[in-house]
């Protein structure tokens, strides 16, 4: 009689596999466009883990978008939230924290990342890819103020010897999907040892191709239509607009 032939791998249980776990917070900074907020959740949902975006979380604090913020309260102020926001969101357990792309400027805000523990992957892109990711939707008060090319390449002389500060740096080009970039991290942070256990090819993340291109750009990847800004949270809740991380509020 013939033996039966082995039977193939069942994906159902190589599915179960637990995914890989950050062992401490994740700091994702870079340029506007970079991909911190889009690529960053797909990162916490790849290693099970809570995602914030600092630029939510201030816009929820002060009740307003960020350009409201800007316009009315001016950068000082929006700047001196983003500092205090993200103090507060460093100290949850791990998370995956998206920065606004000035964040990691500010002196203590680096101190503060430092001092929790925090590892700083930096996403890299090119002039160009930025310029064309930008152009898919207004909404950055920096950008407003004259040509996005110019505005971001004078941001990327001033910045990128900032961001080189980071532990990581990940390129994000032209034509690199989300879950390229987010591979690339995880393998970055494996290297150092900053993700545990775990199978990276059994995480939870969703493929581009699988048809959330489309709304990706305009919804899903834009935060303001999105409620659920940190994984397993229902829809926004906002605190009262005197709270510590108000743009212009009480010191944090
Ligand atoms: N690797 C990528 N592949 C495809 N599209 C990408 C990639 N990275 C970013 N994008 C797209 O570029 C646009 C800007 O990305 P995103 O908002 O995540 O940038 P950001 O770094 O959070 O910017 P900001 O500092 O302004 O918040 C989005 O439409 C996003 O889907
Ligand atoms: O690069 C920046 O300075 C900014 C980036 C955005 O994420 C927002 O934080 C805001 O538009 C400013
Ligand atoms: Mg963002």
């Amino acid at each position: 009689m013939t033996p039966e032939p082995a039977s193939p791998p069942d994906p159902v249980s190589a599915t179960r596999l637990p995914p890989p776990r950050p062992v401490r917070g994740v700091v994702l900074v870079g340029l506007m466009g970079a991909g911190k907020t889009s690529v960053g959740r797909r990162l916490a949902a790849a290693l099970a883990t809570p995602f914030v975006d600092s630029d939510d979380e201030v816009e929820r604090a002060a009740r307003m978008t960020v350009p409201e913020i800007f316009a009315t309260m001016g950068e000082p102020s929006f700047r001196d939230g983003e500092r205090r926001v993200i103090a507060r969101l460093l100290e949850g357990g791990p998370r995956i924290i998206a920065t606004g792309g000035g964040a990691w400027m500010n002196d203590e805000t680096r101190a503060a990342i430092r001092a929790r523990g925090a590892v700083v992957v930096w996403l890299r892109a090119e002039l160009d890819t930025l310029v064309e990711r930008v152009s898919r939707r207004a909404g950055r008060p920096l950008l407003a103020q004259g040509n996005p090319r110019e505005i971001l390449a004078g941001l990327m002389e001033v910045r990128h010897p900032v961001y080189a500060l980071a532990d990581v740096v990940v390129d994000s080009h032209a034509g690199d999907r989300h879950e390229t970039v987010v591979a690339r991290i995880i393998d970055a942070l494996a290297a150092r040892g900053d993700v545990a256990g775990g199978a990276v090819a059994a995480a939870p993340v969703r493929d581009d191709a699988a048809g959330d291109a489309a709304a990706d750009d305009h919804a899903a990847d834009e935060h303001a239509a999105d409620g659920a800004h940190e994984t397993g949270k229902a829809g926004p809740s906002r605190p009262a607009p005197d709270t510590p991380d108000t743009p212009g509020g009480a010191a944090g």
